[in-house]
This record gives C-alpha cells, sequence and structure tokens, in this order.
C-alpha cells in the first residue's frame, strides 16, 4: 500500500482552545475515510491544514513523502489535494453548465480565465461527459439557485474533481439534503470518484453513511483521534458511542 497522506504531531491552537492535539496519521491511497466527531472536535480544523486553508501550530504533514506543511490552499490543489464545502461554492446566478465550466477554466488556467471564452467545442463536451457522471446533466441549464441541495451538492464536488484530485476532502456531503436523496448521493460521488482514484476523505454526521461508504473512521474529540477502526468497530466504540455518537451506555438491567 503507497502512503498518501501522512500527518506527524500535528498541533493546531487557537488561544486556549486546542483545535488539533497531536494527531498522527497515515492514509493509504484508495482509502474512503469517513470522519467524525462532534461540533466542534476539530474535523474542519484537520481538513482546513490538510487543504492549505489553516497553517498548523506544530508539527508536519506529507503529501507522498512531500512536506507539504504550510502550503497554501492553491499550492494544495495543484499537487492534488482538493476538497468540498458543506455549503457549495457556486456562482449562483450561472447555470449548472456555467459553474461547471468556470471551474474547468480555473483548474486548466491556475486562474479565472475572463480573457477567453471558455466554452470550446472540446470543453463543453467534457463538461457535459462530467455533468452526467455525476447524474445532473438534465438540470445542465438551470440556475445554480434555483437547484436542489442534492443536486448543489453534487455540482460542487464535480467542480472540485476537474482539478484531477489525487485526494478530495469532502465536508458534510449529505448535510441539508433528504434522506432519500443521501444514499444516491454518496452512490454517485464514491463512483466517480473512485473512476478516477480519487481517495476520498469525508466529514460525516450521519453514521448510516459512515456505516455505507466509509472504509476506515476517523473520530475526532477534543482535538485527538480517539478511534481510528473499521467503521463497525470504531461506531461499537465506548468512547465513539459517549462521546461522538452522543449515546449513553448503561450497563444491562438485571432481570
Ligand atoms: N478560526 C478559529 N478561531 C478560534 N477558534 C476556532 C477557529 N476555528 C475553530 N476553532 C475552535 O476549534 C475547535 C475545533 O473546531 P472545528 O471547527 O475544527 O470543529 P468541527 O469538529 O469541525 O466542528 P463542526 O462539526 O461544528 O464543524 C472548536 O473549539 C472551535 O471553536
Amino acid at each position: 500500500m503507497t502512503a498518501i497522506l501522512r500527518a506527524e504531531s500535528l498541533y493546531k491552537s487557537f488561544g486556549a482552545v486546542n483545535a488539533a492535539d497531536n494527531i498522527n496519521i497515515t492514509i493509504d491511497e484508495g482509502e474512503v475515510i469517513g470522519v467524525i466527531g462532534a461540533n466542534g472536535a476539530g474535523k474542519t480544523t484537520f481538513v482546513n491544514m490538510v487543504t492549505g486553508y489553516l497553517a498548523p501550530t506544530s508539527g508536519k504533514l506529507f503529501f507522498y513523502d512531500r512536506d507539504i506543511t504550510g502550503f497554501n490552499p492553491k499550492d494544495a490543489t495543484e499537487i492534488g489535494i482538493c476538497r468540498s464545502f458543506q455549503i457549495p461554492q457556486l456562482f449562483s446566478s450561472g447555470t449548472t453548465f456555467d459553474n461547471l465550466m468556470i471551474a474547468m477554466g480555473i483548474a486548466e488556467e491556475g486562474t479565472m480565465p475572463f480573457w477567453k471564452p471558455l466554452a470550446t467545442d472540446e470543453r463543453a463536451k467534457r463538461c457535459e461527459e462530467i455533468l452526467a457522471r455525476y447524474e445532473i446533466l438534465e438540470y445542465r441549464d438551470q440556475i445554480a439557485q434555483t437547484l436542489s441541495q442534492g443536486v448543489r451538492k453534487l455540482l460542487d464536488i464535480a467542480m472540485a474533481s476537474v482539478h484531477n484530485p489525487k485526494m478530495l476532502m469532502l465536508d458534510e456531503p449529505t448535510s441539508g439534503v433528504t434522506a432519500a436523496e443521501k444514499f444516491s448521493i454518496m452512490d454517485i460521488v464514491v463512483t466517480a470518484l473512485k473512476q478516477q482514484d480519487v481517495t476520498i476523505l469525508f466529514v460525516e454526521h450521519d453514521m448510516e453513511i459512515i456505516s455505507r461508504y466509509a472504509t476506515r473512521v476517523l473520530a475526532f474529540y477534543d482535538g485527538r483521534i480517539i478511534a481510528d477502526a473499521k467503521p463497525e468497530d470504531a461506531l461499537a466504540d465506548e468512547q465513539v458511542r459517549q462521546f461522538v455518537i452522543g449515546e449513553t451506555v448503561h450497563a444491562p438491567v438485571a432481570g
């Protein structure tokens, strides 16, 4: 197995708060990592450090053995670490097609390509192929702000995928979508990203989604990783049940 990401003694403090408190972890290529933890546990801080949105207070991050500590988001994207956000970052007045086309332009040019036409025939064809892969081609000409949350999520992830990520970090890919949509969204996303050989790390509060899609779970509590295991083991862990899932573990009542 090849390690894609390694964190060594990673710390991040905000004043007196230790948002990351000695994180040591290795992630291998092809894993689907589910990150769980209560509000404020340090999940986003970890994602922000890996994707260059936050510099660690101390410690090191390696991507394929390259030291990436202190990279900014653009550096991280260029080497293949991309992300999607809990609230999709779309151009709300553009269509689905426009949004993906702009993302493709940025991926190819490194910046917003105002000075040349975006929609060459070849780009338009690729754009439609990607929309089809994410099963949102039928919304091609719909204005983004009128799309359902599920379609917005898919579009946002499709936009992140055009940077050819090696690792994609998804922040709550199913938050705000209907219960009926959540599995189909994850099916589409995981299938599409696996076709591109992308290693996936997703932050999620929905334990059904974690059980079904994660190959490995990292449970955060108070800036620390309190469990690192297969989903069935992580979700059965007493500390995880107490501090993450919020269940009180009672002793069985006799009789
Ligand atoms: N920019 C910041 N300034 C000050 N404190 C911060 C900042 N970002 C995060 N924190 C604090 O760091 C801790 C971890 O926050 P973080 O956002 O990483 O948690 P989380 O697990 O992602 O929570 P949520 O599920 O609510 O998104 C919390 O105590 C939070 O208040």
